[in-house]
């Protein structure tokens, strides 16, 4: 994978990657609301872009995975190029899922997608991930300027999206020490960056730094095996509808207190980089003092729905370092639901 990161690289670096990977008809995909973005980016493409898709959405619904696909056919395209968050490189990485066209992503938030292998879909309210190579896009274009306009509240959520990928990397069974040192100073640059960019959203340097966070921590999650946080995290949202870096600010300091009597010197490395004595609670301080949402009752989830989530997360197979039992699932969404200062149990 290449790496082009500087100022105006998604509209100066974007047409010379394709032209390096051979690719001749890009299909552009992008939200609604990113449609400029990716307009310019496809201006910047001259000839070489064979079209520009909108359609990108939050979870990659199938159906719209499968429009993309529709499209990308018809346009004839060689490559795709994703221009936006997580949900448009999601959609890229659905289309090469599915076609093998090589993708290239210009993100324009810090979910860190553009790092790795991972792709997801989401049919009949149920998220599914899975990994392939062929989504791992070939080239990434890193341009702080794009996420000069991201919204503070998105800025510091997608930021801990990003956190989270750091830190169950650091006590995933494939982990090693090079994932550690990278996750490290993901977590602290990523944090270092966040309330410097609250204070001034136009803070170049400050974004600049935020996005080398994503980048460290998108790499670690592209490098290791998720556990109980993100398919909790997965459920919330394919379920429940729940917004995705919301609902990863929201429940990370509560999924962290949970492991870290079972995962000590992950829960060490991340308090390190956070300069904190105890890593849970100076994550809910972080985000929190940001002004993000604290509590899932404030994301819109209902009482109600904290057993079946429970069930659900309990219910799939995967690596954690403490053992995940519904009960233990269930106490841990219930404190995330009220939002209180997280405590280990
Ligand atoms: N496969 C992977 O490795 C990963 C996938 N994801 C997926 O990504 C999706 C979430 O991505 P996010 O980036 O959190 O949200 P998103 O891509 O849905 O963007 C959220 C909102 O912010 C707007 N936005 C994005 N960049 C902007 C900018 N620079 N200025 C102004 N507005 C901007 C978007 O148009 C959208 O309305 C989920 O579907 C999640 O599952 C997230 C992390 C890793
Ligand atoms: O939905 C996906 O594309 C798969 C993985 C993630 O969303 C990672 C995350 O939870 O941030």
């Amino acid at each position: 994978m290449r790496v082009v990161f500087r100022p105006g690289a998604a509209t100066t670096a974007t047409a010379g990657e394709a032209q390096r990977l051979g690719l001749r008809r890009l299909l552009v995909v992008s939200g609604t609301h990113g449609a400029d973005s990716a307009q310019a980016v496809a201006d910047s493409l001259g000839p070489a872009c064979a079209g520009l898709h909108t359609g990108a959405r939050m979870h990659v619904p199938v159906e719209v995975a499968a429009r993309a696909v529709e499209v990308a056919r018809a346009a004839d395209a060689d490559g795709c190029v994703a221009v936006g968050g997580g949900s448009a490189i999601g959609l890229g990485k659905a289309i090469a899922l599915r076609t093998g066209l090589p993708l290239i992503a210009v993100p324009s938030t810090y979910s860190g997608s553009e790092a790795t292998p991972v792709w997801g879909l989401t049919e009949h309210g149920a998220k599914r991930t899975g990994r392939d190579p062929s989504v791992l896009p070939r080239s990434i274009v890193y341009d702080p300027e794009l996420t000069l306009s991201l919204p503070v509240p998105l800025s510091v959520t997608s930021g801990v999206n990003a956190i989270a990928h750091a830190v169950e990397a650091l006590y995933a069974p494939d982990t090693s020490p090079l994932i550690a040192l990278t996750a490290e100073e993901g977590v602290r640059a990523m944090a270092g960056a966040l309330p410097q960019l609250a204070d001034d959203p136009r803070n170049l340097g400050a974004r600049s730094r935020a996005l080398c966070g994503a980048w460290l921590c998108g790499s670690c999650l592209g490098a290791t095996t998720m556990g109980l946080h993100h398919k909790l995290c997965h459920v919330l949202g394919g379920t429940f509808g729940l917004p995705h870096a919301e609902t990863h600010t929201v429940v990370l300091p509560y999924a962290l207190a949970y492991n870290a009597p079972a995962a000590p010197e992950a829960a060490a490395a991340v308090a390190r980089a956070l300069d904190a004595p105890d890593a849970p609670t100076a994550l809910w301080r972080l985000a929190g003092d940001l002004g993000a949402p604290r509590s899932l009752a404030e994301l819109g989830l209902k009482e109600a729905d904290l057993a079946v989530a429970a069930e659900q997360a309990a219910g799939q197979a995967y690596p954690n370092p403490r053992e995940v039992t519904a009960d233990g699932v269930l106490a841990l969404l219930r404190a995330a639901f009220e939002g209180a200062a997280p405590e280990r149990s």
